[in-house]
């Protein structure tokens, strides 16, 4: 079964309106394979996901109508298609970086699972190395949260990744493993989820996993669903890479057969994510 290439764009705390404006901007301006190719999500900052929905919708309603009125593309309302549905839609989803792990209510701070699909958000990142490691949130607190999540109907971007000292100490899958399990004992539909493996000792700092280091864990963690879930949620299921993605290293890390994508962080801020996206042509 194919796996339709993902890629996110994780703005974690960062972001002006002026700036989020802008970045807008590029990514409606791009041109970037279709929707049948490659799925893209933005991860703005909480209080700004409502501006980043109707910018992102906005420009792309007024740049489908440009093109209409100078007869570039065919009229959507006449022709139906789904390849030319594909062809004109270019659609960002908008994802929540983080959710509470059950029902809202006296959570100060906290943003629930029903809000986000309140706002017709179809993504949540969670389990992300900066919420496990400075956030201290645990394996089950995590896996509660991407249950809880599903249960509303939310799409689950789910992050795991070993830290340098288990890689260098040959823990490396046992850590991944042990996040995977986590999050198996609460759920057992996977289609919702995106599994997004990001070493701890890649994100932030430049230090990109080699295409084969990536590729080695990718394969494991799908050897482990299919041990331990199904061979069909492995089969099915999107394994994207994450930790210092750049428009120079995604290439390489794109051909290899079990990286279905990505999770950018500090790229994905700036013009260069549309060549990240563009990536995705690599893993035909
Ligand atoms: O944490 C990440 C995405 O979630 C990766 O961040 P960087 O791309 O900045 O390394």
């Amino acid at each position: 079964m194919a796996r339709k290439f993902f890629v996110g764009g994780n703005w974690k705390c960062n972001g002006t309106v002026k700036s989020n404006e802008e970045l807008v901007k590029v990514l409606n301006a791009a041109e970037v394979p279709g929707t049948d190719v490659v799925e893209v999500v933005v991860a703005p900052a909480a209080v700004h996901i409502p501006a980043v929905q109707a910018a992102l919708r906005k420009d792309f309603s007024a740049s489908a109508k440009t093109g209409l009125a100078k007869g570039l593309l065919p009229n959507p309302l006449k022709h139906r298609s789904d390849s030319l549905q594909a062809a004109l839609r270019k659609d960002f989803s908008v994802s929540a970086q983080n959710c509470w792990q059950g029902k809202g209510g006296a959570f100060t701070g906290e943003l629930s699972a029903e809000m986000l699909k309140d706002l017709g958000l179809p993504w949540v990142i969670l389990g992300h190395s900066e919420r496990r490691h400075i956030l201290k949130e645990s394996d089950e607190m995590i896996a509660d949260k991407v249950a809880y999540a599903l249960s509303q109907g939310l799409g689950v971007i789910y992050c795991i990744g070993e830290k340098l000292e288990e890689r260098e100490s040959g823990n490396t899958m046992a850590v991944n493993a042990r996040q995977m399990k986590a999050l198996a004992d609460k759920i057992s539909d996977w289609s919702q989820v995106v599994v997004a493996y990001e070493p701890v000792w890649a994100i932030g700092t430049g230090k990109v996993a080699t295409p084969q280091q990536a590729q080695e864990v990718h394969d494991e963690v799908r050897k482990w669903l299919a041990a331990n879930v199904s061979p069909e949620a492995a089969a099915a299921t999107r394994i994207i890479y994450g930790g210092s993605v750049t428009a120079a290293n995604c290439g390489d890390l794109a051909t290899q057969p079990d990286i279905d994508g990505f999770l950018v962080g500090g790229a994905s801020l700036k013009p260069e994510f549309v060549d990240i996206i563009k990536a995705a042509e690599k893993s035909q």
